[in-house]
């Protein structure tokens, strides 16, 4: 087993939680695992600043939880060959395992770095697959791709059970709500971008009274120069963006390897003719003919970017386009995770996101968003305009749809 470095936490060790029997101070046995280094730093220790931000100390926190996030869900694994005196070769663990670990490790920092009130999360991902009879091989290796993520950077000194990770993965439980703050987690955002090494996001807000006022958007695949007239894809350039804002605050960008962080605003387009729009990749999960027939009565020439997850409001934030449309098909229900953190990154750069009727999004009302038809996002200039278009469009739908 490896040594462990010294303990930077904030709290006494052991901290508050999970239940003291379900972690240990010897790191798990290695399960050859191993990550691109890319010159990761240890992530300095948190600690509130004197910024005039009120929420400095939550910021650093949430900051540092998605980053160590973001290095988990870039681990691959070392495997032998058959036969095995072919070597070793690399391979990524599954889907499952980044997005439990991400969630498993944002919970952890969190709570080991924030220590006022009690602590709600609400997340996507829950225990009940790994409780399951055969679940022990999964749950070993995501036990292994936290411990090893958290000794890796060398902040914390300790290491935590399957029980403390099944617990740990419990706590975004949480229904949210209008009164107190509860932290709001995606902890991977478009799988099906993660899975096809495109866009993927770790989407972290903190909702203060049921208003979001903070948001972090780790991107690890997004460039961290501008995608205008991309499809989201890199070509060479440096990507992991990480992108934040705290309420009064504005937006910053910087690289997820470490940056100075610089503000951003969105773009200042007044004339739709100039405009590009941000859209799913998957037409699953947004109904592209919609969105189509809105750009074309803006008069948007531009083909639309498709890239996933909240990796677009982070692109809208800093101008790489001026629209954003997302319109799921009938029947889905938005959960608050897939846009907290997008919502504020966006609005404190100035821009603004309703609903398909004009609406503010209302974060207060559960593990859901209640809200009318679709989101769009924009700059204050673009938006009455915009907002007649999709209202126009969508009545248009309705009609054509009653006909058939
Ligand atoms: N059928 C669906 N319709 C709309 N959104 C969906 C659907 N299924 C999953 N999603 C969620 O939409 C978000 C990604 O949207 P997009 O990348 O298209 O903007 C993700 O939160 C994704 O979930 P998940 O986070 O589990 O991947
Ligand atoms: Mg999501």
């Amino acid at each position: 087993s490896r040594a462990l470095a010294p303990s930077r936490a904030r709290l006494p060790y052991p901290p508050p939680f999970p239940a003291s029997s379900s972690f240990s101070t010897a790191a798990s046995p290695s399960r050859l695992l191993s990550r691109p280094r890319r010159g990761f730093q240890r992530l300095p220790p948190v600690r509130a600043m004197a910024s005039g931000n009120p929420y400095a100390a939550e910021l650093a926190a949430a900051k540092k939880a998605v980053t160590l996030a973001a290095r988990l869900c870039k681990v691959t694994r070392l495997v032998p060959f058959s036969p095995p005196s072919c070597g070793l070769r690399s391979e990524r663990p599954s889907a499952p395992h980044f997005s439990g670990g991400s969630q498993i490790l944002v919970s952890l920092v969190l709570k080991m770095e924030v220590s006022s009130g009690p602590f709600s999360l609400v997340a996507e991902e829950d225990s009940e697959e790994l409780r399951k009879d055969g679940a022990g091989e999964i749950l070993e290796e995501i036990t292994d791709l936290v411990n090893e993520t958290l000794v890796d950077d060398g902040s914390y000194n300790i290491s935590f059970t399957k029980e403390g990770i099944l617990s740990a993965i419990d706590d975004g439980k949480s229904e949210g709500g209008p009164s107190g703050r509860h932290w709001v987690l995606d902890p991977i955002d478009g799988t099906k971008g993660f899975l096809r090494g495109d866009q993927y996001a770790i989407a972290l807000a903190l909702l203060d009274e049921g208003k979001v006022v903070l948001g972090v958007l780790a991107c690890p695949n997004l460039p961290l120069s501008s995608i205008s007239n991309t499809n989201g894809s890199s070509s060479g350039d440096q990507v992991g963006a990480l992108f934040s804002a705290t309420i009064g605050c504005g937006t910053e960008v910087e690289s997820l390897y470490g940056s100075p962080a610089q503000k951003v605003t969105v773009c200042s387009i007044d004339n739709p003719v100039d405009a590009s729009f941000f859209e799913s990749y998957e037409s699953a999960h947004s109904m592209h003919d919609l969105t189509s027939s809105i750009a074309e009565k803006l008069g948007v020439l531009a083909p639309p970017v498709r890239i996933d997850s909240q990796a677009k409001y982070g692109a809208l934030a800093r101008g790489d386009g001026a629209i954003y449309l997302r319109f799921p098909h009938k029947g889905y229900k938005e959960k608050i995770w897939d846009h907290a953190a997008g919502s504020i990154v966006v609005t404190e750069a100035g821009g603004i996101v309703t609903d398909a009727a004009g609406n503010d999004l209302d974060f207060s009302k559960g593990r859901f968003l209640e809200l009318d038809t679709g989101i769009i996002a924009t700059n204050k200039q673009l938006m009455p305009s915009l907002l007649k278009a999709v209202q126009q469009s969508i009545e248009e739908k309705k009609q054509a749809t009653s006909l058939l």
